[in-house]
């Protein structure tokens, strides 16, 4: 079954011009939400698409830019849509999704967990699951912020996509020797990438593996880089891509 990624924004945090580095994933007629950020809901809607259409929503860590649309897709899922939405979410993300970001807006007399909200499918490390028809995902936790639990996934066996990391060569050189044909990786394109790889960082890389590298997760002045990424590609916003 043909399954596409689409990048619903591929911006920074902080980036102003595109909006936060969220994705669709399609295979047949489901649709996957990854990661779903303060942008999402607006920039889904610019897409011409809604949270009715989404089969299930997987995020990869607890950040602004990749959680913080979920209040208001759980209020619409609930209010609007009248469904219960289906939650992938890495297991030691689960507990500190609903008591450090959800429980604020959303716990009420009647409304006191995440479960109310959503039907929840813990994931875990390591592990492959099928998350749709066609869809497989295994969770790799990656180094993003010290201390801070973050999800990077490998998809089909085929794809990786880096949630936010830092740059991780022996990663990439595993990834690439056990087959993964593409690799979807944030990238700061000014150094230092601290808690992001940096493009310099990136641009170490053999040119074998950096024929695998789509960049996004990058910042407004991204069109000053285009040229200057060596064999690497820029991802662009709202153009679908075969996994
Ligand atoms: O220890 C820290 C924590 C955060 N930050 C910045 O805040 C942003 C939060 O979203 P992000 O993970 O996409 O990117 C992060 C960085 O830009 C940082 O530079 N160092
Ligand atoms: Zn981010
Ligand atoms: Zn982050």
């Amino acid at each position: 079954m043909a399954v596409h990624i689409q990048m619903i924004g591929t911006g920074s945090a902080f980036a102003k011009r595109y909006d936060n580095n969220n994705a669709l994933i399609e295979t047949g007629s489901r649709t996957l939400l990854l990661d779903c950020g303060i942008t999402c809901p607006s920039a889904l809607y610019r897409l011409g698409r809604h949270f009715g259409e989404i089969d299930a929503v997987l995020i990869s860590h607890i950040h602004g830019d990749h959680v913080g649309g979920l209040e208001e897709y759980a209020y619409q899922m609930k209010y609007v849509y009248k469904r219960k939405p289906v939650l992938y979410v890495p297991a030691p993300l689960v507990a500190p999704l609903w008591e450090h970001t959800l429980k604020g807006g959303m716990e009420s007399e009647e409304a006191d967990s995440l479960t109310h909200y959503f039907d929840v499918y813990p994931l875990e490390e390591g592990e492959e699951s099928e998350l749709l028809p066609g869809l497989r995902v295994k969770p790799l936790r990656t180094r993003h912020v010290p201390g801070k639990i973050s999800f990077s996934y490998v998809i089909n066996g085929t794809f990786f996509y880096s949630a936010d990391m830092r740059f991780d060569p022996d990663l990439l050189e595993r990834l690439d020797r056990e087959g993964i044909r593409t690799i979807f990786h944030d990238c700061q394109l000014h150094p230092p990438g601290e808690v992001h790889a940096a493009l310099p960082e990136l641009l170490t890389l053999p040119e074998r593996l950096q024929e695998k590298i789509w960049l996004m997760h990058y910042g407004d002045d991204k069109e000053a880089f285009e040229g200057r990424t060596g064999r690497m590609r820029f991802v662009e916003p709202h153009v679908r891509y075969p996994i």
